[in-house]
């Protein structure tokens, strides 16, 4: 579905790309991970047909620079830093919607499940969003439509705890269909979301891994935490995360998307030194569903 073979970028005297070939085909759901400045975002601007680079770019046998429109129409993309859009949400969504020959009314229900009331915010322009907003619009925008092809540049990163929730339930009613390609600097922040991870290290592919494909992207864990003593800065950092006490802090409780298992357990490892017990159950059947439509 997607072919790099020997891409190379340059940038004035900087290579950024150096002779990257891969492979990804539907069903891989691919992390491309890599500390800042790898070439991650480099290597999607290639795919997408926004850079001229040296080697060969396929994205179902078409070059994206060539065939630019046919390309882009498989690909729902998720950019790292919103566009300064002026343009209204109501407008944005038709425009959006227009081009690929999509239905606005299924981009804005994608919004509606993220949390988002697109409606109440189409006359608002674009660029006077929140972070999370726009990037709720945008991964609806990315995800109310066909695509074949879905690729997201830290997608998940301005998402509160409950939007990050329904957005893995969203790649998880597609995980069949497409090929995605998640760009992150950090692994535990799409580990649980792929089967295949790929690391890049200025301008290389230091690592290319199929990994197990065994958390359900739908699921949710019952926690429960018990902490030594109560501690405010404790208290800051799970609340975000839907966390409640009913003791003053000792004792909390709450529901943690399966998906973001790795991330929750690398924050709860901050305050090892506060932790007396840990347990996480996942919820399964009656009681998922319950917390679901809570
Ligand atoms: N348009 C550009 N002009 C010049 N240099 C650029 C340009 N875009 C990227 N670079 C350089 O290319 C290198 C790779 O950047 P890139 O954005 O691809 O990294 P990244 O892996 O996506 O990093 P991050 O995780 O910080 O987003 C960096 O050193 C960056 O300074």
């Amino acid at each position: 579905m997607i072919r790099f073979e020997q891409v190379s970028k340059r940038f004035r005297r900087q290579t950024v790309l150096k002779g990257i070939d891969l492979v990804i085909e539907r069903g891989h759901r691919v992390a491309l991970v890599g500390s800042n400045g790898a070439g991650k975002t480099t290597l999607i601007r290639c795919l997408l047909g926004e850079y001229v680079c040296q080697g060969k770019v396929r994205v179902d046998d078409l070059d994206p620079r060539e065939h630019r429109r046919e390309v882009l129409g498989k690909i729902g993309f998720v950019p790292q830093l919103p566009p300064p859009l002026k343009m209204p949400v109501g407008q944005l969504i038709q425009f959006a919607s227009g081009v690929c020959g999509a239905d606005p009314r299924r981009m804005e229900a994608v919004a509606t499940r993220l949390g988002l009331d697109a409606k109440a915010f189409r006359h608002q322009p674009f660029v006077k969003l929140s972070g999370g907003q726009k990037q709720k619009l945008l991964i609806s925008i990315a995800l109310g439509r066909d695509t074949e092809l879905l690729v997201m540049d830290e997608p998940a990163a301005n998402l509160d705890p409950d939007a990050r929730h329904i957005f893995f339930e969203l790649l998880a009613e597609r995980q069949e269909q497409v090929a995605m390609l998640i760009s992150s600097h950090r692994l535990d922040e799409v580990a649980a979301l792929v089967n295949r991870v790929i690391e890049m290290d200025q301008g290389l592919v230091v690592l290319d891994d199929r990994v197990a494909d065994l958390v359900d992207l739908t699921s949710r864990l019952r926690c429960r935490l018990v902490l030594t003593r109560a501690d405010d800065a404790f208290a800051r950092a799970v609340t975000p995360w839907g966390l409640r006490s009913a003791d003053q802090g000792i004792t909390w409780d709450g529901w943690v998307a399966g998906a973001d298992r790795l991330r929750f357990l690398g924050l709860l490892s901050r305050y090892a030194a506060l932790l007396d017990s840990i347990r996480l159950d996942a919820a399964r059947g009656p009681e998922l569903a319950e917390v679901r439509y809570a």
